[in-house]
């Protein structure tokens, strides 16, 4: 879909312009977003003990830092992460410390134990997903591989899609394609956790 008046039209153009915005950005910002963010994760009224949720683990200028895996895992939450399988759809292991990561591909670490298959997501209470941009309307725009549109299908129904993004990267609208997964929530360093109107 054309949008008159910007140059930003294709998913192509969206993500060459937000990763060069994300790069510019000084890294005493990004750490404060880092930190900021681990606080909406463990002190907000994002998460519960006993729940179970997938994460990520943030790389190069994704926001958050490892430190936010051990802290949510500290609080009582079981934290899932991706394990990228071939072209499917991603398996998951649970994350068991930070010495339990080994580096995987596009240089992400992954974590080292048993891969529990993509249906683990089904025991997902809340899956946070990597973004480079949501909009409004809880379309997502992610790195352009498509793991997380292939995988998400796998979840109960009902579970919470929060898309990771910082507060600049929520946008009026995003170009979208049939297989994109709307988003039900964006979760950001400063603003916290907003319902998005999927
Ligand atoms: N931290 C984190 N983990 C994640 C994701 C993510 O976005 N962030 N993923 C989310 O799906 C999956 C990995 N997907 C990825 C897909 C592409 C690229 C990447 O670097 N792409 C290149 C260009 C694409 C290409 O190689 O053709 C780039 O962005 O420069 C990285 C991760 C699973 N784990
Ligand atoms: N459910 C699906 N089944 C098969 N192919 C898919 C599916 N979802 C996405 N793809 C393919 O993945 C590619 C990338 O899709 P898209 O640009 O939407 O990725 P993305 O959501 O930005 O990336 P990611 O989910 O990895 O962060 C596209 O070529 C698309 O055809």
């Amino acid at each position: 879909m054309a949008r008159p008046g910007s140059d930003l039209q294709s998913k192509q153009q969206w993500r060459r312009h937000l990763l060069s915005k994300r790069r510019r950005t000084p890294a005493a910002v990004r750490f404060a977003e880092a930190l900021a963010l681990t606080a909406q994760l463990t002190r907000g009224r994002v998460l519960h003990p006993g729940q179970t949720v997938c994460l990520y683990v943030p790389t190069g200028s994704e926001p958050g830092t490892v430190q936010m895996l051990e802290e949510v895992a500290d609080r009582g939450v079981r934290v899932l992460l991706p394990v990228i399988a071939g072209v499917g759809p991603l398996d998951w292991a649970w994350f068991a410390g930070l010495d339990a990561l080994r580096m995987g591909p596009y240089g992400i670490p992954e974590p080292d134990g048993e891969r529990l298959g993509s249906a683990a997501l089904r025991i997902a209470d809340v899956v946070f997903v990597p973004a480079l941009a949501v909009d409004r309307s809880g379309v997502r725009l992610g790195r352009g591989a498509g793991f997380y549109d292939r995988s998400l299908p796998l979840a109960a129904p009902g579970t919470a899609f929060v898309a990771v993004v910082r507060e600049d990267e929520v946008v009026d609208w995003l170009p979208a394609d049939p297989h994109d997964v709307r988003m039900s929530a964006v979760l950001t360093p400063n603003r916290g956790l907003m319902p998005l109107s999927v």
